[in-house]
């Protein structure tokens, strides 16, 4: 019995960080009194003494407790923190990050009548957390709070993977550092001249893919794997862009690969007391980052190697020439260690290959499905390479993809439908902070639902359809059914027309928005637009023998970052235009 009550005490209320090892603790006492009173139906003073103490670490317990999830009286009124599902004993709600891609049970733990609406609290262990499902709430976190929420949280894989917690961009907090890292990606790294002058590179490996895809699929006759092609394009544009070498020459790929699946967050970031159940995962990042700092150590010492040897205008034009040259900066607040150059490194390798290559798999498996969508973009890329007199041997350039509106608003639909960080990249609250109705303490962790956003109905009708015409003038036909509530309609199309993905409108967020929004959106939009435009103008695409339109199987896989849990294979039938 004291069991069930104890139980029931700690689902009602949930775990918080210094009482985890003391909630084992007392329920290990309880157990072990409970039994062997049971079983020897006696009670010795010493095990009455053991009885006291657990009933005051209880107590103690309960007083802490219930503090937290009192309600919090401030000038405006009281506040509290979002509801959300009950939390277990200990674990809090880290099973929902168990159970498959969690943006889905998120979206559905928040929406209809029963869920517990656009904002929605939860505990990971001991970190109080935060999921915001409506565009209502992001722009809270991501513009009227993005200061507090500028901080990444620090994981163990930043530490053990990586080069550590603030030594690079992605897992950096809101530290100067950070500042300054942006700020080279901005103006030395991604720049609009240097993006063109290296168009050559993205380029010819575009040709490249066109030209395996033709031979692989043996001249149109055969299915192929387009995530296997789209994968190694999109590894060996961001290698030759970083180090003017191919992928595969460093195993690239699969060491991508490791980097997703093996650098997650272990038990000990939500549960510190119970960190030593990670060991096994620690021994197997430790590995992940000497293999990480092999393959770095040798592109470094080749480089130095030709900077001795050749002079500086033979050298490449490269992110890595770049980066370089700020190791010997005479200004300190510009200079680079080697660590951090690294560091810079592996987290353009982490961040474009896998999103660019998910958004094109994405595509080309919504445009198989919607085979009208998929004739109308031909169409219309037909009609730019007539206007702009296109020769059969050039490919399609960032500067013709600018007169493609229905790829763009392809894209988009495959943003809003399928987007690469579903949550974005976790934030944490560097103070306590009111947002909406709610008090979120310091060191909130908080997760933007774009997956829930993309799919909202109050923003986007007929939100489960891939429909590109939405994004269109004069494209945008309501269905017939909800003539009635035309004026909405209306509303609907005019706001969806406007939307754009550079994080200014909370509806469609495939980049993030604020201090700590995608860097690379404007390489990661030219390695999607691109190698679209090019392999739909190149190949007409026809499923394989048996499987039709509304069988492609669109299921997902992954957690944080989410890709297509099977590959789409189809038929690259060639085209003469
Ligand atoms: C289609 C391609 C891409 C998509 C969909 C994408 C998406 C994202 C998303 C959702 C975030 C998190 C933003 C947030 O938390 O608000 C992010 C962060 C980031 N992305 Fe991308 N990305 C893409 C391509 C790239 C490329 C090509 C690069 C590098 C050249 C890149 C570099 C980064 C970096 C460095 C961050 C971390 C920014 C920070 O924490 O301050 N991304 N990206």
């Amino acid at each position: 019995m004291p069991q069930l009550v104890c139980m029931d005490f700690l689902w009602q209320h949930p775990p918080s960080s210094l009482l985890c090892a003391l909630e084992i603790l007392s329920m290990a006492l309880f157990s072990s009194l409970c039994s062997r009173h049971l079983t020897d139906g006696r009670l010795p003073w010493s095990s009455a003494l053991l009885w006291s103490l657990a009933c005051l670490t209880f107590g103690f317990l309960l007083v802490l407790r219930t503090r937290r999830s009192r309600e919090i009286k401030t000038k405006g009124g009281n506040v509290r923190f979002p509801p959300g599902p009950h939390p277990w004993p200990i674990a809090g709600n880290l099973s929902i990050f168990n159970q498959g891609p969690p943006h889905r049970l998120l979206h559905d733990l928040a929406r209809g009548t029963h869920g517990y609406g656009p904002i929605m609290g939860l505990w990971l262990g001991s970190r109080p957390a935060v999921v915001v499902s409506n565009a209502f709430y992001a722009r809270e976190i991501l513009l009227t709070h993005d200061q507090i929420f500028a901080s990444r949280p620090h994981f163990a894989f930043s530490d053990f993977v990586f080069y550590g917690y603030n030594s690079s961009v992605i897992f950096s907090g809101h530290d100067p550092r950070l500042a300054r890292f942006r700020k080279i990606c901005a103006v030395e790294l991604l720049t609009t001249k240097r993006l063109r002058e290296l168009e050559f590179v993205r380029k010819e490996e575009i040709q490249s893919l066109l030209h395996k895809l033709h031979k692989d699929s043996a001249g149109g006759t055969k299915p192929v794997d387009v995530r296997r092609f789209v994968s190694e394009m999109t590894a060996n544009t961001i290698s030759r862009l970083l180090f003017s070498r191919k992928a595969d020459q460093y195993d690239l790929p699969a060491l991508t690969h490791d980097i997703e699946s093996k650098a997650t967050v272990i038990i000990g970031d939500f549960i510190p007391c119970l960190a030593f159940l990670g060991t096994r995962k620690i021994a197997d990042m430790k590995m992940l980052h000497n293999r990480i700092e092999g393959f770095l150590e040798s592109i470094l010492a080749e480089r130095r190697q030709a900077m001795q040897s050749l002079p500086s205008r033979e050298l490449p034009h490269d992110f890595l020439q770049a980066l370089l040259s700020k190791e010997s900066c005479e200004d300190e607040a510009e200079r680079l260690t080697a660590d951090e150059i690294k560091g810079f490194i592996i987290d353009i390798v982490s961040a474009g290959v896998i999103t660019s290559a998910v958004t094109l798999e994405w595509a080309m498996a919504e445009l198989l499905r919607n085979p009208q969508a998929l004739r109308k973009l031909q169409k219309d890329i037909d009609a730019v390479i007539l206007a702009r007199g296109i020769k059969q041997q050039e490919l399609i350039s960032d500067d013709d993809v600018v007169d493609l509106p229905y790829l763009n608003s392809v894209l988009k639909e495959v943003f809003r439908l399928h987007p690469a960080g579903p949550l974005l990249l976790p934030r944490i609250s560097s103070k306590e902070c009111i947002v909406g109705d709610y008090l979120l303490p310091k060191g909130t962790l908080a997760f933007v639902n774009t997956f829930a956003i993309g799919r909202d109905e109050r923003y986007w009708e007929r939100s489960e359809e891939f429909w590109p015409e939405r994004y269109i003038q004069n494209e945008f036909e309501l269905p017939n059914d909800i003539s009635a509530v035309k004026s909405d309609g209306d509303e609907i199309m005019q706001s969806n027309m406007k939307v754009d993905v550079h994080g200014q409108h909370y509806e469609l967020l495939p980049f993030g928005s604020g201090r700590r929004m995608c860097l690379g959106i404007r390489l990661g939009l030219l390695m999607v637009n691109g190698p679209l435009a090019n392999l739909i103008r190149s190949f007409d695409w026809e499923l394989p023998d048996g499987i039709s339109p509304d069988s492609v199987d669109m299921a997902e896989k992954g957690s944080m970052g989410v890709c297509k849990a099977t590959p789409v294979f189809a038929i690259p039938k060639p085209r003469s235009m």
